[in-house]
């Protein structure tokens, strides 16, 4: 099937007649249907080549129906009536560099990626990026793979595919996850490319700070003289009308400059109150994609990756337990794995079905909207360490003080769908890097040393108790 055959090219010729015809077909999916390459019938079955996953999901989800129609409309003579879609990498690059689907928008040939710097003086990295999160340790199932085929179609083609990229969806379901990699992955493929990766709060306080100290230029160049912005939570904005504006100023430099933004948030554009209008369809000139709920086998293989990469020893029927626990939150199930692992070490003992179900018990997830307040964990925190809220909220670097705050920390990161700097801001403006560190050292010490594991699985047990209690 190397040349198309003639019969295949009319057939194709009446499908494309028909598509253009069909008001479904914004200029944003037209785009996706110019990379679509006829290849030949089968059984019925007209065979379509795209270059990648993103272009194959399209055509599967939004493109299905005008497809079929354009199928339904052929003559019978062509024995045509269904189609499949084939990803062939081989016509990758040649349609990276043909147009791809873009926005509303005219097309502006995209100025190259960054200044590439010398291989032996690599310059020193500012993007502010997690080593954690990249697309190797990301798993994909039907809950994430377009927006998954979104970010890699982004990250390898910058300000040419799709701009801005917008990601929504609950929390804990990778958003964060895909913006780093994005980032990591244009980092590989074109060094020197300047990545800022930012959360919402922290553009907030950046700007905010920069009014204060005369510093606007300072700001701007910052968001500015970047060639990926990647900026998380952008819901955090809602309602801050001069960092709106501070914001609005920076996408238009960098849209207009073809430098590629990509935003999340937990609703979609048009969903987002206390925004204005002119931000909201900025938000809506690219592409828009969402990431569910993860389904149980792809539950179970984020599990099953996190258990390989941490090297521990986990079998499946465990692995499938618990991914039948914990349902709606990726974050939550993580903390249970972490959990369990602790206390196989700290016990010497293998995990088994009956370690399990024991560490478990106490940690049985909420409802959706059965949210635990952080005022309540830091109060039975303070409570159980005979310390008083302030001690929390404080500077005080005892030991004893500065582990009780950790705990507190990280059972705000698991108990509750704020955000780090969102915690960080709770405990006296701290840093968002501060709220990371507590997080691992809790983490890990857990697994050494068993008086914080007893505390911090007594505390949970409290606190949700209290929880279940209060809300009867
Ligand atoms: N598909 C996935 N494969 C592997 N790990 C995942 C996947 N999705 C999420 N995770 C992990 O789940 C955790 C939570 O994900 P992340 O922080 O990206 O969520 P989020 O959608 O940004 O949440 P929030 O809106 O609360 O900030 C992270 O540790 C992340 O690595």
């Amino acid at each position: 099937m190397s040349e198309t055959p003639d019969p295949t090219k009319g057939l194709w010729q009446v499908v494309l007649t028909h598509l253009n015809g069909d008001e479904r077909i914004t200029p944003q999916l037209q785009g996706f249907v110019n990379l679509v390459e006829p290849k030949g019938v089968m059984a019925g079955t007209l065979y379509l080549e795209v270059p990648n996953e993103l272009t194959r999901g399209m055509l599967e989800q939004r493109l299905r129906q005008p497809f079929i129609d354009a199928i339904a409309a052929l003559d019978d003579s062509h024995g045509v009536t269904n189609f499949a879609t084939v990803v062939n990498p081989e016509i990758q690059q040649d349609a990276l560099s043909q147009d791809l689907p873009h926005t509303e928008q005219p097309y502006i040939e995209p100025t190259p990626p960054a200044p590439v710097e010398k291989a032996s003086s690599p310059r020193r990295s500012d993007s502010r990026l997690n080593p954690k999160y990249s697309f190797d340790n990301f798993v994909i199932g039907g809950s994430n793979r377009f927006a998954h085929a979104a970010a890699v179609a982004v990250a390898e083609a910058p300000a040419k595919a799709y701009n801005p990229l917008f990601i929504y969806g609950g929390s804990g379901l990778g958003k964060t996850h895909l913006l780093h990699a994005i980032g990591h992955y244009a980092e590989s493929l074109y060094p020197g490319i300047r990545v800022r990766y930012v959360s919402s709060e922290e553009f907030t306080n950046d700007f905010i700070n920069s009014i204060a100290n005369n510093r606007a230029s300072v700001f701007q160049s910052r968001y500015r003289e970047i060639d990926i912005l990647l900026i998380d939570d952008i819901q955090f904005l809602q309602g801050k009308d001069s960092t709106q504006e501070a914001f609005f100023h920076t996408f238009n430099t960098l849209h207009d400059h073809n430098k590629q933004v990509v935003i999340t948030s937990d609703l979609p554009p048009k969903h987002l109150t206390g925004f204005e209008d002119r931000m909201r369809s900025r938000f809506e000139w690219g592409l828009i994609t969402d990431v569910q709920a993860p389904d149980l086998e792809t539950r179970i293989a984020i599990l099953r990756k996190k258990a390989q990469s941490e090297k521990m020893q986990v079998g499946n029927d465990i692995l499938e337990f618990m991914a039948s626990k914990v349902s709606s939150n990726i974050r939550e199930l993580e903390g249970t794995l972490i959990r369990v692992t602790a206390f196989a070490s700290l016990n010497r003992t293998e995990v088994d079905m009956a370690l399990v179900q024991t560490v478990l018990k106490d940690l049985i997830t909420l409802d959706e909207d059965n949210v635990i307040a952080p005022v309540d964990i830091i109060n039975h925190t303070a409570d159980y360490f005979k310390l008083t809220v302030d001690d929390l909220y404080g500077s005080s670097r005892s030991q004893a003080v500065a582990t009780a705050r950790q705990i507190a920390m990280y059972l705000c990161r698991e108990m509750t769908n704020l955000s780090l700097p969102k915690i960080g801001q709770l405990f006296g403006n701290r840093d968002h890097t501060t709220v990371m560190y507590a997080n691992k050292k809790i983490t890990e010490l857990m697994k050494e040393r068993r008086s914080i594991y007893n505390q911090v699985t007594e505390l949970t047990s409290r606190i949700k108790q209290n929880h279940r209690f209060t809300q009867k």
